[in-house]
C-alpha cells in the first residue's frame, strides 16, 4: 500500500513552523500520517546530532517540540475526518496547544530513528486530548498527555499579547 501522504503537505504547505512547517528553512519538517489502522497518526524522526541532550541521548526539548506538533496535526485531522473533510480542504482547521504534558520514561538514544504514535483519546466541542509515545528501538521512552483547542486564527493573532 502506498504511504499515506503527510498531513502538513495537504493541509498547510506553507507553514513555517520550526517543528512541523514545510516552509521554514532549517526547521524539523516532520511529517505525521494516519496509521493504516484509522485510529493513530504516525511520524518518524532521527534527531540530528545538535540536538544531544547528554552523551548519545536526545535533549528532552526535541522531544517536547516533536510531540507537540505531531500531537496538533493529530488534534487536526480527527477534526477535519468528524467533518468528513480532507486534509486542505476548505476552510483550514487550526488548533493550538493549550496543555503540553509529557512524561520522560527513559533516556531516548541519539542515532535511532524515533517513531511517534498518537491518538485522540477524547474531543469535547474545540477541545481535544491527544495521547502520544515516543518510540525508540521498539520501547516507549516517552509519553505524551495533551491537550490541543481548535481556533480561529484572527480571533487567535488579536489575543496575543501586547509587543507583536
Ligand atoms: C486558544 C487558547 C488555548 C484557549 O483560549 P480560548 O480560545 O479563549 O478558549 P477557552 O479558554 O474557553 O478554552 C477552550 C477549552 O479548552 C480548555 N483549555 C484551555 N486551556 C487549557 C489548558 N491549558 N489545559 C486544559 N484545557 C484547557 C478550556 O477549559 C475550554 O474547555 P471547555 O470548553 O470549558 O471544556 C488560549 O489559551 C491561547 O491562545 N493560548 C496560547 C496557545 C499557544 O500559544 N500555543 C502555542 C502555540 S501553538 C503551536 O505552536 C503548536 C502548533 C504546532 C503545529 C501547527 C500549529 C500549531
Amino acid at each position: 500500500m502506498p504511504a499515506a501522504s503527510a498531513l502538513q503537505d495537504l493541509a498547510h504547505p506553507d507553514n513555517i513552523c520550526y517543528g512541523c512547517g514545510r516552509a521554514h528553512p532549517s526547521g524539523l519538517r516532520i511529517k505525521s500520517r494516519w496509521d493504516p489502522d484509522g485510529v493513530h497518526v504516525i511520524a518518524h524522526h532521527l534527531p540530528r546530532p545538535e540536538f544531544a541532550g547528554w552523551t548519545n541521548r536526545v535533549y528532552g526539548g526535541l522531544l517536547a517540540m516533536l510531540v507537540d506538533c505531531h500531537c496538533n496535526w493529530t488534534a487536526m485531522a480527527h477534526h477535519y475526518r468528524a467533518e468528513g473533510r480532507e486534509p486542505g480542504s476548505l476552510p483550514p482547521i487550526h488548533c493550538v496547544t493549550a496543555h503540553l504534558g509529557l512524561d520522560y520514561l527513559k533516556p531516548t538514544p541519539m542515532g535511532q530513528e524515533l517513531m511517534l504514535r498518537a491518538r485522540v483519546e477524547g474531543e469535547t466541542g474545540r477541545k481535544t486530548r491527544v495521547l502520544c509515545e515516543v518510540i525508540a528501538a521498539g520501547e516507549v521512552t516517552a509519553r505524551g498527555d495533551s491537550v490541543f483547542v481548535r481556533v480561529d486564527p484572527a480571533r487567535f493573532m488579536e489575543n496575543t499579547a501586547s509587543g507583536a
